[in-house]
């Protein structure tokens, strides 16, 4: 199996910190993978390094065989929800200029553009609300436009970096299963950042855990342990399993977050804190 991404002992360093040290792990082209993590583990660091936007201090990584470069045609970005700038525009004419703007230089003629809209809208089910305003979209059918953008040029590696996030859980389940989906159909590597793990669970291959600038890759049962997981926080961690979901309860330093709930157990979106 090819690799869609193979990064061999990289370093990442944002602000003279290094976020991620001297991590190595291989994603197939096929695969699905969960970047979880807590508030600053290095989910976007991590993703931007494989865009070429930001290079690794040490080490290297490559992206289908070959080293990471800008404006790679085989991988599409969907960067965190942004502020919405303009919300009388329809979703057709975001995913257009999406197009015609920055994205890799693609010149197509109108017609062939034209196509290209009407392929990506259709894929995330999106060809009649795209004609819409913007404003009258709900975060979860904006966000389907925007995993449209994505998918324009047809890419084999998607970055989406937090999909789900300010999304109820009901459209978080499905942004997840359409994303499952459309990974599946296309044939394509998928790595999905999030704040939780549980809302993946099922649609998942393999997931990639940060923490306190280590990476932990492999299947849930795997790496979503007691001792995997206080071994990459460098704290007590326990992983508690209930009705389907997976819970992570840290130890009594982390009263603060604690307090607000009736025991020490909170999911994966307050995950262990402990991490400096
Ligand atoms: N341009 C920058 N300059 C300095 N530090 C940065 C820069 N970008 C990110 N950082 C720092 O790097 C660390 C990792 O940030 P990153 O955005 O990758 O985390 P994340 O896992 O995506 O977090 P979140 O879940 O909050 O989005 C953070 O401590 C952040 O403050």
């Amino acid at each position: 199996m090819k690799a869609a991404i193979a990064i061999a002992d990289a370093t990442l360093v944002q602000g003279g910190r290094a976020v991620l040290s001297n991590i190595s792990l291989e994603i197939g082209s096929d695969e699905f993978i969960g970047v979880l993590g807590a508030n600053g583990a290095g989910k976007t660091t991590l993703m931007r390094a494989i865009l070429g936007l930001l290079r690794p201090a040490t080490g290297h990584i490559e992206v289908f065989g070959h080293p990471v470069r800008r404006g790679n045609p085989l991988i599409g970005y969907m960067p965190q929800m942004r502020a919405q700038v303009a919300p009388r525009l329809s979703g057709t004419t975001m995913v257009m200029a999406a197009l015609d703007g920055h994205r890799w230089g693609m010149q197509l003629p109108s017609a062939a553009a034209g196509r290209e809209v009407d392929r990506v809208l259709g894929l995330v089910q999106a060809t009649s609300l795209a004609a819409r305003p913007l404003a009258e979209l709900s975060g979860g059918e904006r966000q389907r436009l925007l995993l449209a953008q994505a998918l324009l040029g047809e890419p084999r590696l998607l970055l989406l970096d937090e999909p789900l996030i300010s999304l109820d859980p009901s459209r978080q389940s499905e942004v997840v299963a359409l994303v499952r989906s459309l990974q599946r159909t296309l044939g394509i590597a998928v790595l999905f950042s999030a704040h939780e793990l549980n809302p993946l669970l099922g649609a998942l291959d393999r997931v990639l855990y940060l923490g306190r600038g280590h990476a932990a890759l492999g299947s849930v049962d795997e790496v979503i342990t007691s001792s995997s997981l206080s071994r990459l926080y460098g704290a007590a961690i326990e992983v508690v399993r209930l009705d389907g979901r997976i819970f992570v309860m840290s130890d009594a330093h982390d009263m603060e977050r604690d307090a607000h709930g009736p025991c020490h157990v909170h999911s994966h979106d307050h995950a262990p804190a402990r991490s400096a």
